[in-house]
């Protein structure tokens, strides 16, 4: 294919694109090759850092004329969920564009993307002599699919984070389907529930009391309620996804295995199932571990539960992990301009519904704002056909230069 001989931004994009970086097995070491080269052709410090054997993050450093102010960071992953390549009409790892302009490849929205837009934002700003005030960080961690536990969070808890003095960061946010750029101050936090059930095992003809199974089931009407109670304030048009909290069943495990199936005449002594919780940033954390211990998994239910909380709910100071979209947050206005400067729309500014590595950084106390540059575009992370149009990919590149030159030589030495 014609793309691939080329050196052009679209052919860059594809390059990394190409790269398999998909879990459970992400081959990272050939993604920070290919972002070394790239930081080396535009005169990029870099830096790797494995914080974890095998799990790299790459920093990459354009100098500001000013170093003492607070710099600026721009956050990407290098990984990505898995693809089922039999349901998709381009291999995955192609990257093949259609003749309408379709970059076709898992990764394309979230986020490679943004990885190589900070860079050719940076290449085209360098080719007109700008020079930053602001010392401009670029970061590319492994495992934010994951919860990020040794990636960003290892990054952001080190020596050589705290040395970069960053006082605002950028990181991913999701696709819009219109033409108003969407903007995200805050993630809903996950939490990982498992409940389980124990009874009395007996023969599948008897009705009794107090199996295993009947308890669970009991949780799964009480958990359908809550969700619906939730859903239903959605449904209205009264709240948005992301500003309520979530619970979605994700596994049932029961059952005696059987060669070709399970045993159907015993009734099981063990009954368990997995949730997919998400909490909003202002949600209290105190009043849903008492929801799920006395509603969804009640001891004398004979239930047993276990929470996993995926990465920070409030920062240091005990606040919820929320970037002022207001005048009292002055990154907020200049990042505001600069869209409106390349003529684009921003809209309202959201919580966003999944997590990101962002969450670290507003732990710190960082403000950070969740954005890619991805408008007219239907919302494919984590799905089939995951894809991108070239115009798009490329306007984005023009919104990033202008988001990065005001940002970085922005003079006000407030954090
Ligand atoms: C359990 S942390 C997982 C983080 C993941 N981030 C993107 O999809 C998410 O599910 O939101
Ligand atoms: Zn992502
Ligand atoms: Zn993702």
């Amino acid at each position: 294919q014609e793309d691939h001989q080329q050196d052009t931004p679209i052919a860059r994009f594809q390059r990394y694109l190409r790269i398999n970086t998909a879990h459970p097995n992400p081959d990272y070491s050939p993604a920070i090759s290919f972002l070394k080269l790239q930081a080396q052709s535009i005169q990029l410090q870099a830096r790797t850092i494995e914080f974890t054997p095998g799990k790299p993050v790459l920093l990459l450093t354009w100098p500001g004329s000013n170093p003492s102010l607070p710099s600026i960071i721009l956050n990407s992953h290098l990984d990505s969920v898995p693809a089922e390549p039999s349901k998709w009409v381009h291999p995955p790892f192609s990257a093949v564009r259609s003749p309408d302009g379709k970059i076709f490849a898992r990764g394309a929205q979230d986020d490679k993307c943004i990885g190589v837009q900070y860079l050719e934002a940076i290449r085209n700003l360098k080719a007109k002599n700008f020079v930053p005030t602001r010392t401009v960080h670029v970061s590319y961690v492994p495992d934010e699919e994951i919860g990020g536990v040794d990636g960003a969070a290892k990054f952001v808890a080190s020596k050589l984070f705290q040395e970069l003095r960053v006082g605002f960061a950028l990181d991913e946010g999701q696709a819009s389907p219109g033409d108003e750029f969407r903007v995200f101050y805050a993630d809903r936090s996950p939490w990982s529930l498992v409940i389980k059930a124990e009874g009395t095992p007996g023969h599948g003809s008897r009705m009794y009391d107090n199996t295993a199974m009947e308890n669970l089931m009991k949780s799964f009407e009480v958990i359908s309620r809550f969700r619906d109670s939730r859903f239903d304030v959605v449904k209205a048009g009264e709240a948005a996804n992301s500003e309520v909290i979530s619970v979605n069943p994700v596994y049932v495990k029961a059952g005696i295995p059987y060669p070709n199936g399970f045993v159907m005449n015993v009734q099981p002594s063990e009954a368990e199932a997995g949730f997919d919780v998400r909490m909003t940033p202002t949600a209290d954390p105190d009043l849903m571990r008492r929801i799920i211990a006395e509603e969804w998994a009640p001891a004398w239910r004979n239930m047993t539960y276990k929470i996993t909380e995926k990465g920070p709910l409030r920062d240091y100071t005990g606040r919820p992990l929320v970037t002022p979209t207001n005048d009292s947050n002055p990154w907020w206005s200049v990042f505001k301009q600069a869209i409106t400067a390349v003529g684009g729309k921003l809209a309202k500014p959201e919580i966003l519904a999944s997590t990101t590595d962002a969450r670290y950084l507003r732990q710190l106390g960082i403000p950070a704002l969740g954005f890619s540059p991805m408008t007219n575009t239907p919302i494919l992370l984590h799905d089939h056909n995951e894809f991108l149009k070239d115009t798009v990919y490329l306007k984005g590149i023009e919104v990033y230069e202008s988001i990065i030159s005001s940002l970085s030589s922005f003079e006000e030495a407030s954090h």
